[in-house]
C-alpha cells in the first residue's frame, strides 16, 4: 500500500515537472520573438505554493551552481527584489529581460526608456487584473480597474486633491509632528522604532484632511461606543492582515484561529467606520454637493449618492476607494519619512544642512507663522528636498509596478532597438534596480573596500549633493525620458504626490527647525569602545547602516520594523 502511494506521488511529481517544462518551452518560444534576452524560470513569482514554501526551498536552491539559478532565482523572489537591486540585470547582461515561466512570460525591466514606452500606451498595456483585483476588498476602486471604469474612479478621487486640501495637509502635518515630539518627550525622547510613529502620524494627517476625523496622540486606543476597536487600530489591523482579508473577507469569521478572528474583527470594524463616515456626508448631501472644494470623502460619497450618470459610484465602490486612499495615502509616506529620519541620524552633516536651510527660510518666525503659500515652494530648492529625493532613490518604498499587454505592443529600448511584445505578457518595473543601477547613478560616498566590508549597504550611497549639483545626477544625460519617478509616470501616476511631498516637507520643517535627531549610543557600546565617545558613535553608525540593509523587509511597502533607536534633542541658539 505504502509503495503504491509513493509510486503515485512519484508519477504525479514527474508529470508535474514534465508539464512545467513543456509550458516553459512553449512560453520561451513566444518570448524569443520579442528580441529581448530570454531566460527560463521554473517558477512564477506569484504562484501560491511558491509563496508559501519559498522560505524552506530557497536556501537549498542557493546551494546549486550559479549557472543553474542565474538570474531566475533572484527575479522569482519578489520580496527580495529591493535587496538584490541591480544584481539580476547584471547577471543577465541586459536591463530588460524576459522570464519564461510555466504560467506567463514576464518582462522585467530597469530601463527607463522601456518603462516610459509601456506607460505611454495605456490602450495596449494595462494593469494586471489578477494582481490588482486583490485590493478590491470592499469593491472596485481606482487601483483595481482599468480603461473607462478606471477613468471614472480616477476623476472622483482626483477631485479630492484640491489646493485647499494641500494647505490643510501643511498645517495638520506640522501640528501632528509638534504634538508627537511633545508626546515623545513624555516617553523620554528615545524612539526605538520610528516607523511605528510615522505610520500613526501619516494616518492622523490622512484622517483629518480626507475624512474630517481628527486623531490625537492621547486617544490612540480610544474605542467609541458600539465598536470593538478604535478607528486607528481597525485600519492598522486590516493592513497587518491584508492578505487573508483580501482572500477570505467575511469568511474569516468561520476560522477558529486567534489571528483570523482578529482579522475578521478588524475587517468588520473598518467596514462600520467607513459606512459611518459615508453616512455623515449623506446626512448633509445637498449642502455638500454644492461645495466648490470637497474633501476626498465628500467627493467620493457625493459622486456615489447623487447618481449623476457621469460620476455615480455605487456604495461598494465608494468604500473601495475610501479604503484604498487611506492605505495608499499613509504607509508610503510613513515609511519614506521613517527612512529619511534614520538616514539623517546616520549623516548628521546633512541634518545640519537641512537645519541651515530651515533657519534661513523661517528667519526667526515661530511655527504658527509659517505658511503653505510662502514656505512650501521655497523649501523645494535646497537640502530639504535633496535629502528627501535621495532617500526615495535608495529606499523606494514602492518596489515594483506591474502592467500587462492586452494587444501586441512595440517597445523601443535605450539603444533604440524595437521589440514586438505579444498580448498577455506581464511587465514588471523593478524600481530599486533603476535607481541603484551603477551604470546610470554615480556612487561617490564610499570606497570599493568599504562597500565590500559593509556588503554594499544602500545607505552607504546616500549622497543628496547629486540633487543640488545637477551635473552629477546621472551618467546618461542624453536620456529623454524621466529617470527618477518614485510616484510613477503616465496616466496612472500617483494622484497623492503633492499631498505626500507637502506632508513630508512640513513634518521635516517642524522636526528639524527646533530639534536634532541623533542615533542612540548604548552604554554597552561605549564600554566596548573603552569610553571613547567618538569611536562608540562610529560603531553605532556602522550598525545602523547595516540594519538599514539587512533588516529591511518587503511587505506591500519597503519597511524597517527592527529597533534602531534614535533620540530627539532640542537645538540651542
Ligand atoms: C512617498 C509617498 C508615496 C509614494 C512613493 C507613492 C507612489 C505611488 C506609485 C509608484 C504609484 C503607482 C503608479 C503606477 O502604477 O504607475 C502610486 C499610485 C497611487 N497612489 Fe501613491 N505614493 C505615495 C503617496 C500617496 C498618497 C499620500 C496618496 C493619497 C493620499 C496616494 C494615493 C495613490 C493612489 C490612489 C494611487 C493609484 C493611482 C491609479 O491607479 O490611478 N499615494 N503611488
Amino acid at each position: 500500500m505504502a509503495n503504491s502511494i509513493a509510486l503515485a506521488f512519484a508519477c504525479l511529481a514527474i508529470a508535474g515537472v514534465f508539464f512545467r517544462f513543456t509550458a516553459i518551452r512553449k512560453n520561451a518560444k513566444i518570448a524569443e520573438s520579442t528580441g529581448f534576452k530570454v531566460f527560463y524560470s521554473p517558477v512564477y513569482m506569484n504562484e501560491t505554493w511558491w509563496l508559501f514554501l519559498h522560505k524552506f526551498i530557497v536556501p537549498f536552491l542557493e546551494l546549486l551552481p550559479s549557472p543553474l539559478t542565474r538570474p531566475w532565482l533572484k527575479t522569482a523572489q519578489r520580496w527580495r527584489l529591493w535587496h538584490y537591486s541591480y544584481e539580476p540585470f547584471e547577471e543577465a547582461g541586459s536591463d530588460t529581460i524576459v522570464m519564461a515561466t510555466p504560467s506567463v512570460n514576464m518582462i522585467t525591466t530597469c530601463d527607463p526608456v522601456v518603462i516610459n514606452q509601456i506607460v505611454s500606451q495605456p490602450r495596449k498595456v494595462q494593469q494586471d487584473p489578477k494582481i490588482m483585483k486583490l485590493l478590491a476588498i470592499w469593491g472596485d476602486n481606482i487601483t483595481s480597474t482599468d480603461g473607462e471604469e478606471w477613468k471614472h474612479h480616477r476623476r472622483v478621487v482626483n477631485a479630492g486633491f484640491t489646493p485647499a486640501i494641500h494647505a490643510m495637509v501643511w498645517e495638520e502635518a506640522s501640528e501632528q509632528a509638534q504634538t508627537l515630539i511633545d508626546h515623545w518627550a513624555t516617553l523620554g525622547s528615545v524612539v526605538p522604532v520610528v516607523k511605528i510613529w510615522m505610520s500613526k502620524l501619516a494616518l492622523h494627517v490622512v484622517s483629518a484632511t480626507f475624512f474630517h476625523k481628527k486623531l490625537t496622540w492621547k486617544e490612540v486606543d480610544h474605542v467609541p461606543t458600539g465598536h470593538q476597536m478604535g478607528f486607528e487600530q481597525a485600519l492598522n489591523t486590516v493592513i497587518r492582515h491584508l492578505q487573508p482579508i483580501a482572500l477570505l473577507k467575511a469568511r474569516l469569521k468561520w476560522l477558529p484561529f486567534k489571528t483570523t478572528q482578529e482579522a475578521y474583527t478588524a475587517f468588520s470594524e473598518w467596514t462600520a467606520y467607513m459606512k459611518e463616515l459615508r453616512q455623515i456626508v449623506l446626512d448633509r448631501l445637498d449642502e455638500t454637493a454644492k461645495k466648490p472644494n470637497k474633501s476626498l470623502l465628500e467627493s467620493i460619497v457625493v459622486a456615489g449618492a447623487t447618481g449623476e450618470a457621469k460620476d455615480a459610484l455605487p456604495e461598494d465602490h465608494a468604500l473601495g476607494n475610501l479604503f484604498l486612499t487611506a492605505l495608499a495615502g499613509h504607509e508610503t509616506t510613513a515609511n519614506t519619512m521613517a527612512f529619511t529620519i534614520l538616514l539623517l541620524a546616520v549623516y548628521p552633516e546633512w541634518q545640519r544642512r537641512v537645519q541651515e536651510q530651515l533657519d534661513q527660510q523661517f528667519d526667526g518666525r515661530e511655527r504658527l507663522q509659517w505658511s503653505f503659500d510662502q514656505d512650501y515652494q521655497a523649501l523645494q530648492k535646497g537640502p530639504v528636498w535633496a535629502v528627501l529625493k535621495e532617500s526615495m532613490r535608495l529606499y523606494n518604498v514602492v518596489q515594483h509596478l506591474y502592467r500587462k499587454t492586452v494587444a501586441p505592443t512595440t517597445l523601443l529600448d535605450s539603444q533604440g532597438v524595437a521589440h514586438e511584445v505579444p498580448a498577455g505578457t506581464l511587465c514588471q518595473f523593478n524600481l530599486g534596480a533603476i535607481w541603484r543601477n551603477p551604470n546610470r547613478w554615480t556612487s561617490r560616498t564610499a570606497t570599493d573596500k568599504r562597500r565590500e566590508k559593509m556588503r554594499n549597504c544602500p545607505a552607504l550611497d546616500f549622497d543628496p549633493e547629486r540633487w543640488l549639483s545637477n551635473s552629477d545626477l546621472v551618467n546618461d544625460q542624453d536620456l529623454h525620458v524621466p529617470r527618477f519617478f518614485p510616484f510613477g509616470q503616465g496616466p496612472r501616476q500617483c494622484p497623492g504626490e503633492r499631498f505626500a511631498m507637502v506632508e513630508m516637507t512640513s513634518v521635516f520643517a517642524t522636526v528639524y527647525k527646533n530639534y536634532s535627531v541623533e542615533l542612540v549610543v548604548s552604554q554597552e557600546k561605549l564600554k566596548a569602545c573603552g569610553g571613547d565617545k567618538e569611536a562608540a558613535w562610529e560603531s553605532a553608525r556602522e550598525g545602523a547602516i547595516r540594519t538599514l540593509s539587512e533588516d529591511i523587509v518587503s511587505n506591500i511597502n519597503l519597511e524597517l520594523w527592527k529597533e534602531l533607536p534614535i533620540q530627539i534633542v532640542k537645538r540651542h541658539g
